[in-house]
C-alpha cells in the first residue's frame, strides 16, 4: 500500500505572552498512514490530538518536523512548507476536516452551505444541488430546516450539517476530530455508515474519537497520545 501521509518529528508549542506561559503541545510526533486506511488517535483531553490535525490542515504552523502528503495533483508535498495557495487548493479538493464545531456563514441556509462546497469544486448548479440534497437526506436533516439559517439549529443538527458539508466533497484524506461527540445513537450510526461507505470508496481517514466502541472494526491502527507525545501504537487488524 502506498503512503499518503507521513508526519515526521513534529513539534508545536504555544507562547501565551500576557501570561508569560509556554505550552509544549506536540513533542516529536511521527505518524504514517497508507492510502485507504482509517487510523485512530486517542488520548486524554489536552494531550495534543487536535493540534496534530490543525498542523496537517495548516491552521497551525509547526516549529519543527515535516508533514509529507502525497497529493493527487502535485505529488509529494511538505504541508508544513507549501504556499498558502497550494494549501487552499488541497482544502478545496483533497483534504477535508470535520470538527465538532460548525463555523456558520451569515445569511446562508443549510442547503446552500453544503451546495457551496460542491460548487467550489467547479461543478454545475444542478449537480451541486442534487449532491447537497442527497447528503442532507442521508443525515436526516429535517427538510423544514434546509432553507433555514443554522444559527438556530440544535447541537446535533449543526453537527450533522458540518459532516454533510465535509463529506459531500468526497475528500481523499478526511480528518475527523470527534465529529460524533454530541450526537445521539441514531445519528452516530449514520456517521458510521457513511464512514464505512467512504472507506469502501478508498478515502483515507484519520479520526479522533473518545467513543472507543464507535471506532471498533473501523480503524486498522491506533495511536495513543499523552502530554504531547505518542505513547502507544496498536495494530488492530
Ligand atoms: N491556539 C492555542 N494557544 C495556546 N495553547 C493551545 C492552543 N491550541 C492548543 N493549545 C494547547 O495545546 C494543548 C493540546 O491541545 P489540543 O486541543 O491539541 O488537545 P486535545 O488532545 O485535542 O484535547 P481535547 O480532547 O480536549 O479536544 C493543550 O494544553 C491546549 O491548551
Amino acid at each position: 500500500m502506498e503512503e499518503i501521509l507521513a508526519i515526521k518529528h513534529l513539534s508545536k508549542s504555544f507562547t501565551i505572552h500576557n501570561l508569560d506561559k509556554h505550552i509544549e503541545a506536540l513533542h516529536d510526533i511521527s505518524i504514517d498512514i497508507n492510502e485507504g486506511e482509517f487510523v485512530g488517535i486517542t488520548g486524554k483531553s489536552g494531550s495534543g490530538k487536535s493540534t496534530v490535525f490543525k498542523c496537517i490542515y495548516r491552521t497551525y504552523a509547526p516549529q519543527k518536523g515535516s508533514i509529507w502528503y502525497n497529493s493527487k495533483k502535485f505529488g509529494p508535498l511538505n504541508l508544513a512548507e507549501i504556499s498558502e495557495r497550494q494549501m487552499i487548493y488541497l482544502r478545496k479538493f483533497e483534504i477535508g476536516y470535520v470538527s465538532q464545531f460548525l463555523s456558520i456563514m451569515p445569511r446562508t441556509t443549510a442547503q446552500e452551505i453544503v451546495k457551496q462546497a460542491v460548487l467550489e469544486m467547479g461543478y454545475v448548479e444542478a449537480y451541486a444541488e442534487q449532491e447537497a440534497n442527497d447528503m442532507l437526506e442521508h443525515f436526516e436533516l429535517d427538510r423544514e430546516l434546509w432553507d433555514c439559517h443554522p444559527s438556530t439549529f440544535s447541537g446535533g443538527e449543526k453537527l450533522r450539517l458540518n459532516i454533510a458539508r465535509a463529506m459531500v466533497k468526497r475528500p481523499r484524506l478526511l480528518l475527523l476530530d470527534e465529529p460524533t461527540a454530541s450526537l445521539d445513537h441514531a445519528s452516530k450510526l449514520k456517521v458510521r455508515e457513511l464512514i464505512e461507505q467512504l472507506k469502501s470508496e478508498g478515502t483515507t481517514m484519520l479520526g479522533i474519537f473518545h467513543d472507543i466502541e464507535f471506532m471498533e472494526n473501523l480503524c486498522s491502527r491506533e495511536y495513543t497520545m499523552r502530554a504531547g507525545k505518542l505513547t502507544a501504537f496498536e495494530n488492530l487488524t
